[in-house]
């Protein structure tokens, strides 16, 4: 049940969104989908839906193009939430399970335990408008789930949601997917990516600029962040050779250096008149990729 897109292009008019994006979406798995406003992820994931048509290429799922009569293999949650307001939670949402195949006593089942889950069971005859944002925002969860997709797109799922929130829904991204789900979401919050996604692509205006296995990504990115906590000023180590980047914090400072025999150097010229209490070499953070690969683009 692998997703792939092979030479993926949408234009529109003469603006090219996504430009010759070629992915495969491993079975099981979480997968990342990465960029800055505008890069094309909501245009990808419209194509993989087939909201919009694609300008060129191919989109499989399970070796077959996606097509509406496979809607309830699917689940979406939208950018744009699109609930209707004056709907009660339960009538809406026995709606759209019927809509993908339901029975109304399953979808009814199904709501009651995603509603217990999320600890807001009261709100099951409640009218969305009545709910505050974050809790709407769960409904719609709900509802891009209850039919038990086999693919599960999510385009920024936690946006709007307090700590424990996003905690709560994590936990039940982690469970649908251990279930068998593969579910492909964006996120602009690169921790979350980065906490729970194997494999990943970051975007840049609609190309693909980084790609594949998270771990190896970073293991070829080379740069490392070296962090020193310690007494005094460590200001000179800003014109260190191999020092890439300096930033001095309450208890020390953090470097970015370009490969790992810096870092013995620097241990070395510290060693014999400073007191240390911290000195760590850390792999590159996904916001470090993110900045380094996208942020170019901004300048
Ligand atoms: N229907 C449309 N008509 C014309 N241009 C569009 C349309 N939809 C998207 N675009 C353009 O395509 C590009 C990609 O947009 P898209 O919404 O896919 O980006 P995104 O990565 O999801 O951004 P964000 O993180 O801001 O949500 C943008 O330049 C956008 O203006």
């Amino acid at each position: 049940m692998t997703l792939i897109l092979n030479h993926v292009t949408k234009q529109f008019g003469s603006h090219t969104a996504v430009n010759d994006l070629s992915i495969e979406i491993p079975e099981r798995e979480m997968f990342g989908f990465l960029g800055g406003n505008g890069a094309g992820k909501t245009t990808t994931f419209r194509m993989i839906l087939g909201l919009i048509d694609k300008t060129a290429g191919k989109i499989t799922w399970n070796g077959e193009s996606i097509s509406y009569n496979k809607s309830h293999l699917i689940g979406y949650l939208p950018e744009e939430r699109g609930l209707y307001p004056k709907l009660k939670v339960r009538d809406q949402l026995i709606y759209l399970g019927k809509l993908r195949g339901m029975s109304k006593v399953d979808a009814l089942l199904e709501l009651k335990k995603w509603l217990e889950r999320f600890k807001i069971p009261e709100y099951l005859d409640k009218k969305v408008e009545e709910l505050s944002k974050g809790n709407q925002q769960k409904i719609q969860f709900i509802s891009a789930v209850i039919h038990k997709p086999q693919l599960l797109i999510l385009d920024e799922p936690f946006s709007g949601l307090d700590p424990i929130n996003v905690e709560m829904l994590k936990e039940a991204i982690v469970d649908l997917k251990d279930k068998g789900t593969s579910i492909v979401f964006s996120s602009h919050q690169m921790s979350h990516v980065e906490e729970l996604c194997r494999h990943l692509c970051i975007l840049q205006k609609g190309r693909p600029v980084v790609q594949g296995n998270l771990r190896d990504i970073k293991q070829s990115f080379g740069r490392k962040n070296l962090i020193i906590h310690g007494q005094g000023s460590f200001e000179s180590l800003k014109n260190h050779p191999g020092v890439n980047k300096y930033r001095p914090v309450a208890e020390g400072c953090e470097l970015q250096i370009t490969d790992e025999s810096v870092s013995q150097e620097i241990f070395s010229a510290l060693r014999d008149f400073r007191f240390i209490r911290k000195f760590e070499l850390e792999e590159p953070t996904l916001n470090d990729i993110f900045i380094e690969k996208v942020g170019a683009s901004y300048a």
